[in-house]
């Protein structure tokens, strides 16, 4: 079924159940539990929550990695169980903590990879890739020739942020994305993140477990406590939040602004 889109994703009670080891009696636990929300088209959330809350599992049931065993999950008017993954997942950028380029592949070639799948000619390829890595940050002339394994793990970021934007996606899903980064890198890219969203206007899900992260680059914050969405705020608005998974969030701000 197809229908209108009002939000770019929503998940309407939708529950992951874990299926149980074999030989063991029936049961099995949920990673997520019928979690109901939108995304509005061209706003960041950032889905924040400790490690294990379901933030992952969350975003890969967004592009269909995972298929909820109840509920729907739709993306742009249809559910990822209508949807032809193979072009769900072309329409969607996503970025990784471990950002897997292609190590035998340069620089260049690793940006252009979407839309070579997607039967490009040579040429545009080219021409997007090296838009993209001036975009970036990363002169092409300096960068394009080079392998992964000749950049710095910011530059290895940048790369796949270019690399996620290729195709020109509608909606990029980042899982933490800048988390492996040296905290003066990770606030430039997360910089230029934001520069480029000002003028992209891309619908982002940003997953993080740093509050600072969520608040600075997110429009609203899902907070994740143990497969359930406990809240889903404006970025100003999770600060005044009482619930207690929160206020521990809260306080690791407010504790270090006092200290650090
Ligand atoms: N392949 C799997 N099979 C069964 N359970 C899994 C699998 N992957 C993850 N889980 C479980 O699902 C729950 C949610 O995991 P998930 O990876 O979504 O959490 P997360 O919030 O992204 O954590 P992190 O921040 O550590 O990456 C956890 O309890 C985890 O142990």
């Amino acid at each position: 079924m197809v229908r209108a889109a009002a939000a770019a994703l929503e998940f309407q009670q939708v529950t992951l159940q874990t299926r149980p080891p074999t030989g063991t009696p029936a049961g099995g636990s949920a990673r997520v539990k019928n979690l109901s929300f939108q995304v509005r088209t061209g706003e960041v959330l950032a889905l924040l929550g400790r490690s294990g809350s379901g933030k992952t599992t969350t975003l890969k049931l967004m592009n269909g990695l995972l298929l909820p065993t109840q509920g729907q999950v739709w993306v742009q008017g249809q559910t990822t169980q209508d949807w032809d993954l193979i072009a769900l997942r072309r329409r969607m950028g996503y970025v990784i903590q471990e950002i897997g380029l292609l190590p035998h592949l340069t620089v260049a070639q690793n940006v252009g990879l979407v839309p070579s799948l997607l039967g490009w000619t040579a040429g545009k390829i080219q021409h997007r890739a090296y838009d993209l890595l001036a975009q970036v940050g990363l002169p092409p002339e300096e960068f394009a020739q080079r392998y992964p394994v000749q950049l710095s793990g910011g530059q290895r970021q940048r790369v796949g942020v270019a690399r996620a934007l290729a195709a020109n996606p509608d909606i990029l899903l980042l899982d933490e994305p800048f988390a492996a980064l040296d905290p003066v890198t990770r606030f430039e890219v997360q910089t230029l993140f934001l520069d480029l969203q000002r003028s992209l206007q891309k619908t982002v899900v940003l997953i993080t477990h740093d509050i600072q992260e969520a608040l600075r680059l997110g429009d609203r914050i899902g907070l994740m406590q143990q497969g359930t969405l406990v809240s889903l705020t404006s970025a100003q608005a999770f600060m005044q939040l009482d619930h207690p998974e929160a206020q521990c969030f809260q306080r690791t701000v407010m504790e270090g602004s006092v200290h650090g």
